[in-house]
């Protein structure tokens, strides 16, 4: 079955919004963006709202990951620097690892867009991979059924494709799961 992960929420209500639609997972972003989290936001929402949440950031500090290991994120997802050994960590610590390059150590693949959480659309294509590979990268409700019936991803991820005026909208996050759910059946 599909997986669909919305990325990038900054708030319980929104997050507990986002699991009752049907998202398996939900990503906290906790490196510089407009979306990022302080960790007593990270640990708050992760206290109040039940569900599997993803760790996001990009060229993550030593100190951070250390953090982020010990916190009780079902997975974390590595953009930019990774060093040696980290994939092995994560899964040490019972966690899924998710890369953004085809790294054969990953539970997952993410093959995102140029800049993440842009909305910048990467060139759509499934490369054949060992690993479950999630599409993600300017993917919306209007587009998102098209995409997972075309490349039969494991996966999908969104960011700014379920925002208004940079907010996260629960219409277009309900729409965007159920897009993804109709595109998975037909499939
Ligand atoms: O979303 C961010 O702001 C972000 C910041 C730093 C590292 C990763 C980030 N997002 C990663 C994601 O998983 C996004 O969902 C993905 O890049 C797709 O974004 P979008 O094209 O806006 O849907």
């Amino acid at each position: 079955m599909l997986t669909v992960k919305i990325c990038g929420i900054r708030d319980a209500k929104t997050a507990q919004w986002a699991f009752s639609e049907g998202a398996d997972y939900v990503g906290l972003v906790v490196t510089p963006s407009p979306r990022q989290l302080s960790l007593a936001e990270v640990r708050h929402i992760l206290a109040s709202v039940p569900g599997r949440f993803v760790a996001v950031g990009k060229d993550v500090s030593e100190d951070l990951f250390r953090t982020l290991l010990d916190l009780p994120f079902a997975a974390i997802q590595l953009h930019g620097r990774v060093p040696d050994r980290w994939i092995d960590r994560v899964h040490d610590q019972g966690k899924r690892a998710i890369a953004t390059t085809l790294d054969p150590a990953a539970d997952v693949v993410l093959l995102d867009g140029p800049i993440p959480g842009s909305g910048q659309v990467r060139s759509w294509e499934r490369p054949r991979f060992s690993r479950p590979i999630w599409i993600a990268g300017g993917l919306s409700p209007d587009n998102v059924r098209q995409v997972v019936v075309r490349l039969k991803p494991d996966g999908v991820d969104v960011s700014s494709g379920v925002e208004r005026q940079g907010q996260k909208d629960w219409e277009l996050i309900a729409r965007f799961i159920k897009e993804a759910r109709h595109g998975d059946a037909s499939a």
